[in-house]
């Protein structure tokens, strides 16, 4: 089991003008989703998780041990964070070459790099491009490799901020398979996002940031369906449960599945 704890965390970049504004949360193994209008301040949170910014004050316990004594290469082996732009992380020749600098920073040998590296690809459906210029592929398809260096360091925790960003329907589905397979594994996925389609079918758990703080927290059917609180952050219910309520479904309907359920079902 992996688990985070976040106590009173505080942060600022300038003086007087806190982004993190005394968060509480304990992070499980649970499929976790973050959602926040721009400039909540989720990034800055989950850069404080990694330890690439440090806490004005607070406390971060990742596996029973402080953050704040871990060197940034220590984090490394164990939370994996991919960027929101591929292209704040790619900067080799070649895609397995690319894939392979995660692994082999954290210690890994060229073979295991290579091994896991060559996995990795192959969950992202980009196997056959290991040989191409990261900068010959489009964006979704780099937003894939970005991911893809990350999978394969293999961490017990690996965050991703908006992964389906950019992605059509058939990436966005390699994606929720990647994010199911890692949580069978056994990891700790957090994900950043802004498609509440993608956090209502995906994730068990969802978490709304506003202004620094977090407004909701709770199993993504429960967080989705306090409308009143979700508009005072500027965020919208998933389509399923707007079109579950203007069709007169009872409950709350999550995806589109659930709403052709409700119909299947014998009155
Ligand atoms: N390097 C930085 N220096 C100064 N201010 C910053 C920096 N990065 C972010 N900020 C500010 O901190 C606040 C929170 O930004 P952050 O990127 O964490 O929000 P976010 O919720 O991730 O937004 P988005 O959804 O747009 O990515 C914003 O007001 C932003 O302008």
């Amino acid at each position: 089991m992996n688990e985070i704890h976040i106590e009173k965390l505080q942060f600022a970049y300038a003086k007087d003008a806190p982004v993190i504004k005394g968060v509480d949360l304990h992070l499980q193994n649970q499929k976790t989703a973050i959602i926040g209008q721009n400039g909540s301040g989720k990034t800055t949170f989950v850069k404080l998780l990694k330890g690439l910014l440090r806490p004005d004050d607070g406390r971060i316990m990742v596996n029973g041990e402080g953050l704040s004594e871990k060197t940034v290469a220590q984090i490394a082996k164990t939370i994996g964070l991919v960027f929101q732009n591929p292209d704040d992380q790619i900067f080799k020749s070649t895609v397995l070459d690319e894939v392979m600098v995660g692994p082999l920073n954290i210690g890994q040998t060229p073979t295991e790099a290579k091994e896991h590296a060559q996995a990795a690809l192959t969950k992202v459906g980009l196997s056959a491009v290991e040989k191409i210029n990261p900068y010959d592929l489009n964006l979704a398809q780099r937003k894939m490799i970005a991911m893809a260096s990350i999978i394969a360091m293999d961490t017990p925790i690996i965050i991703f901020d908006e992964p389906t960003m950019g992605q059509d329907v058939a990436g966005k589905a390699i994606i929720e398979k990647i994010i199911e397979e890692l949580a069978a594994e056994g990891k700790l996925v957090l994900c950043i996002l802004h498609d509440m389609d993608f956090a209502a079918a995906v994730f068990e758990r969802v978490i709304v940031f506003n202004q620094g703080k977090v407004l909701l927290d709770g199993a993504a059917r429960t967080v989705f369906s306090q409308k009143e609180i979700l508009d005072q952050a500027y965020l919208d219910q998933p389509q399923a449960m707007k079109i579950g309520h203007a069709l007169g479904i009872p409950g709350d309907c999550l995806t589109e599945g659930e709403i052709i359920a409700a119909f299947e079902k014998p009155q």
